[in-house]
């Protein structure tokens, strides 16, 4: 029985089967369904064109028309269509975009980059596996289809989806992908770093993220990657500590920037292409990293993060030489707190002027706010209306002294 994610596009198949085409689900969903995981998004390839494509469906965007892809929209999902293609010349890896229909399926998935990625199945939950990508899933073992110089030159990014679904999957890499990898990891330079991003921030968050970072290095891989050919006691110390798989994008950058010994985090954020928030959140970690080491696990600390980066944090301090701390011990911290935010502190800037009417409005409120703030955490003040007025008059007085 067919999980509900392919069952809600069977009429998506159906309706090209009826008008004489073929249609099969392809890539990660169907490794994932074999895998006994939940799928994410469930693409299809087709014979048909993607003119004929966008004939049969109501609602369709053509998101990428060049590469034969068209968007099908149906009861609220939304489906990938991709017409059955082939790099046209495996030479010309710095065009992906240069490519040609072919009429067979399994033209179609030989072009693609790994036996595990390269099978397909129909309406019926038959599997199409001319590469053994189902022996290598038993098997844990990542190998591409046909030769690894060939599929790494139509796409240099492959080297490390390759070592990412190692991790993934906690999976083995042939020796034919290791040696290929280190042959040609410099075609990586040539790669688009928005897509670098995706694949690096997924290899942390498999099982097998130690087993992916010692390929990293044996192969010399990093050495193509962003910074991490600039600093390479950053790459090795990784290898050492990450056992664990870390999947909080801010929490390795964050790692990078504590490791590095002239780079910042900014250095990182902007080779990386990182968001705003990932920039935000890193910083915090960084903050709180260096908190940690003064006075130990404080509620300020756990304050400062926030209930969101407890788990980043963790991650973070797990992976540098420092005292271990649990998870659940960040969330007993965190569930003790006096206050969790700003917004519970129990006067707020207006209250606080009129406990001090005879001062002008000013910088003096948020200087008092974060004052109370600390007090409060500190565990110096008790965070009620009566107390914080009498403190407050304190100080007034001690600053007209
Ligand atoms: N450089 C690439 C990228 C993708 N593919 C093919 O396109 C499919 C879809 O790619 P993508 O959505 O990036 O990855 P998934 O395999 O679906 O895995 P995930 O969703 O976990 O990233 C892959 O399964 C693979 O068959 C490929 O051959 N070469």
């Amino acid at each position: 029985m067919l999980s509900q994610p392919f069952q809600e596009a069977i009429p998506v198949i159906d309706q090209f089967e009826q008008h004489g085409y073929e249609a099969y689900f392809v890539g990660g969903a169907v490794r994932d369904h074999l895998l006994g995981q939940s799928i994410g998004d469930v693409d299809i390839a087709t014979n048909a064109t993607p003119d004929v494509t966008m004939s049969l469906f109501d609602r369709t965007v053509p998101v990428g028309i060049d590469h034969g892809t068209v968007l099908v929209l149906h009861n609220g999902n939304e489906y990938e269509v991709t017409t059955y293609r082939v790099e046209s010349d495996y030479r010309d890896y710095r065009r992906p975009d240069h490519v040609a229909f072919v009429s067979r399926l399994e033209d179609d998935l030989a072009r693609r980059d790994l036996t595990i990625n390269a099978m397909a199945m129909d309406r019926y939950g038959q599997v199409i596996d001319p590469f053994q990508g189902r022996n290598d899933l038993t098997h844990g073992v990542i190998r591409t289809v046909g030769r690894a110089d060939d599929r790494f030159h139509e796409d240099a990014l492959r080297m490390l989806r390759a070592v990412r679904f190692s991790s993934q999957l906690n999976f083995a890499v042939t020796n034919d992908v290791l040696t290929a990898i280190k042959r040609y990891h410099t075609l990586l330079q040539e790669i688009a770093v928005e897509r670098i991003q995706v694949e690096w921030f997924k290899l942390f968050t498999g099982y097998g993220v130690a087993h992916a970072l010692d390929v990293l290095n044996k192969t010399d891989m990093y050495q193509s990657l962003p910074l991490l050919n600039q600093e390479r006691d950053v790459i090795k110390h990784l290898t050492k500590n990450i056992k664990r798989p870390i999947r909080h994008p801010e929490a390795v950058m964050a790692l990078c920037a504590c490791l590095s010994n002239t780079l910042t985090l900014n250095d990182w954020i902007k080779s990386y292409r990182c968001s705003n928030i990932i920039q935000r959140q890193a910083k915090k970690l960084i903050q709180s990293v260096s908190k940690f080491k003064e006075n130990g696990l404080t509620s300020f600390v756990v304050y400062t993060l926030g209930d969101v980066n407890l788990e980043a944090f963790q991650q973070v301090v797990q992976s540098l030489d420092l005292p271990d701390v649990s998870l659940e011990q960040l969330h007993e911290v965190y569930e003790a707190l006096p206050i969790q935010s700003k917004q519970q502190i129990a006067v707020d800037g207006k209250q606080l002027q009129s406990i001090i009417p005879d001062w002008r409005k000013g910088p003096w409120i948020g200087r008092y706010l974060q004052a109370i703030e600390r007090a409060i955490l500190a565990g110096q003040l008790s965070n009620d209306y009566e107390a914080i007025e009498r403190r407050v008059k304190q100080w007034k007085e001690q600053e007209n002294d």
